[in-house]
């Protein structure tokens, strides 16, 4: 069930008058290639206004981890259907062309909407004709369940005879205290995070390889998001979650190279040789985080502010005034801690947490109203680390047990997957994990 990536033959008509920019039309003249160094300057803006909203599909680092975080989030989850090693090598090659050629503002083939015949189906669903590149980013992890036998389905083969390449990392998340999980919104052997500042181009580039990879993957799952609730650049505002709160402030930030080495970023000493493809790379989790609106929004200002250890308003941590001003946990009145000792950000902080650190790249959800009237909203919570079981679990655990926000919270999605570092000029998605 494979589509090819060349055009199939058909009237040379009219694809430059629908590509989706002129500049990158059927030659690609004009296109600056820019090495994704992994920090802002990924982006392709050299004096072209046209080329300022791309960021290099290519680079030492996948796009989409410590790249500006974009506003706009659609992330899918795929379980691969097949069980043939080829027809996913197939299209793991045919999605790579079509998402560098996305993240360039260009269709997914030229001409792909309407130049390919009036009696075949498009190659390009279209939506996106006529939209800038966005700052497209579209970054790719595979699953637990991609090796074989994983927690969450143990009846798993290893139909891709890849077993022995699963880094240790990569095994499902455990059950955390007041857990909510369901299956249908977790778990996935493969996944691809589509982030752009407009939604109708990370909402095409999800549906367009969904559709590339049509007999290969289904679609178990996908989350849209809006509203940033992370920065991941020193130069970035931070943005507010939908409790209200400036989101992101403690955050690591590109400029931080040396705690994204620490944290962030595979070591070639983490794995064997077997799973060496991984170094480079990071784990990302993915929490659909459902938050109860309507009770939080009769809670007074202070008692928000308690909960989660920050003021409202600037965003500073509580008994400070400005907010980059660093939290001081010491300080207490007769009242008690000044950050009390459920606050969210004492728990998260790494010196309640034996220095750890994650770096966080989430969005706001709202997927309408429950049918009790309440709103379906929340945080996609993302977060990236170099080992989830060492960073991601001990810091859930203690929020999960002792944060005072978990009140208002109920963690109903869950995923782990493991994205490889960048890909070199004519390397495709997973090229060393299956060579
Ligand atoms: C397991 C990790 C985390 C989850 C899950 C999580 C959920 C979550 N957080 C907020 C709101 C805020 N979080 C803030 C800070 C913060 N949160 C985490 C981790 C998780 N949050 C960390 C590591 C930190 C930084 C702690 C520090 O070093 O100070 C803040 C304060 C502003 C900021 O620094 O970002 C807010 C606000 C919500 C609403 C939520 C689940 C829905
Ligand atoms: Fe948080």
């Amino acid at each position: 069930m494979t589509e090819p990536t060349a055009p199939p033959p058909g009237p040379p008509t009219s694809s430059r008058r629908f590509s989706r920019r002129t500049l990158f039309g059927a030659t690609g003249a004009g296109v600056v290639v820019a090495a994704a160094a992994g920090v802002t300057g990924a982006r392709l803006a050299e004096g072209d206004s046209s080329s300022s909203d791309v960021v290099a599909f290519r680079g030492t680092r996948q796009a989409g981890i410590i790249t500006e975080a974009q506003d706009r989030l659609h992330f899918a989850s795929f379980d691969v259907i097949t069980d043939s090693r080829d027809e996913l090598i197939d299209m793991l090659k045919r999605w790579t062309a079509a998402a560098e050629r996305m993240t360039r503002g260009q269709e997914t083939v030229d001409g792909g909407a309407v130049d390919h015949g009036e009696y075949n189906p498009p190659a390009d669903t279209g939506e996106a004709l006529g939209l800038e590149a966005s700052a497209l980013t579209l970054t790719v992890g595979f699953g637990p369940g991609l090796f074989g036998p994983s927690a969450s389905d143990p009846s798993r083969g290893d139909r891709f005879g890849i077993g022995d390449r699963k880094p240790a990392a990569l095994k499902d998340l455990p059950g955390f205290a007041k857990d909510a999980i369901e299956p249908s919104r977790s778990h996935g052997d493969i996944c691809v995070q589509a982030c752009a500042n407009d939604p109708q181009v990370a909402v095409h580039a999800i549906r367009n390889l969904a559709r590339l990879g049509f007999g290969v993957v289904s679609v178990r799952w996908s989350q849209l998001g809006f509203g940033r609730t992370s920065t991941t650049t020193a130069n970035q505002q931070t943005p507010r979650n939908m409790f209200g709160f400036k989101d992101g402030t403690a955050n690591i930030r590109a400029e931080q190279t040396d705690v994204l080495d620490r944290w962030v970023w595979v070591d070639p000493t983490d794995n064997p040789a077997s799973a060496q493809w991984m170094t480079g790379g990071s784990y990302l989790v993915a929490r659909r985080i459902r938050m109860d609106i309507e009770p939080w929004d009769r809670a007074n200002l202070s008692e928000q502010e308690a909960i989660v250890g920050r003021t409202k308003g600037v965003g500073a941590p509580l008994g400070m005034t400005r907010e980059d001003d660093t939290p001081n946990f010491a300080v207490a009145t007769s009242d008690g801690p000044t950050i009390a000792r459920d606050a969210h950000v004492r728990l998260a902080h790494p010196d309640n947490l034996n220095g750890i650190q994650i770096l966080r790249r989430g969005y706001n959800f709202t997927d309408g109203s429950d049918g009790f009237g309440h709103l379906d909203a929340g945080l996609f919570f993302i977060a990236y680390c170099r080992d989830p079981g060492a960073q991601f679990v001990p810091m859930q655990r203690q929020l999960a047990s002792k944060d005072a926000m978990m009140e208002y919270l109920s963690h109903n999605g869950s995923a782990l997957f493991a994205c490889p570092p960048g890909l070199k000029p004519g390397e495709w998605w997973g090229q060393h994990l299956f060579t």
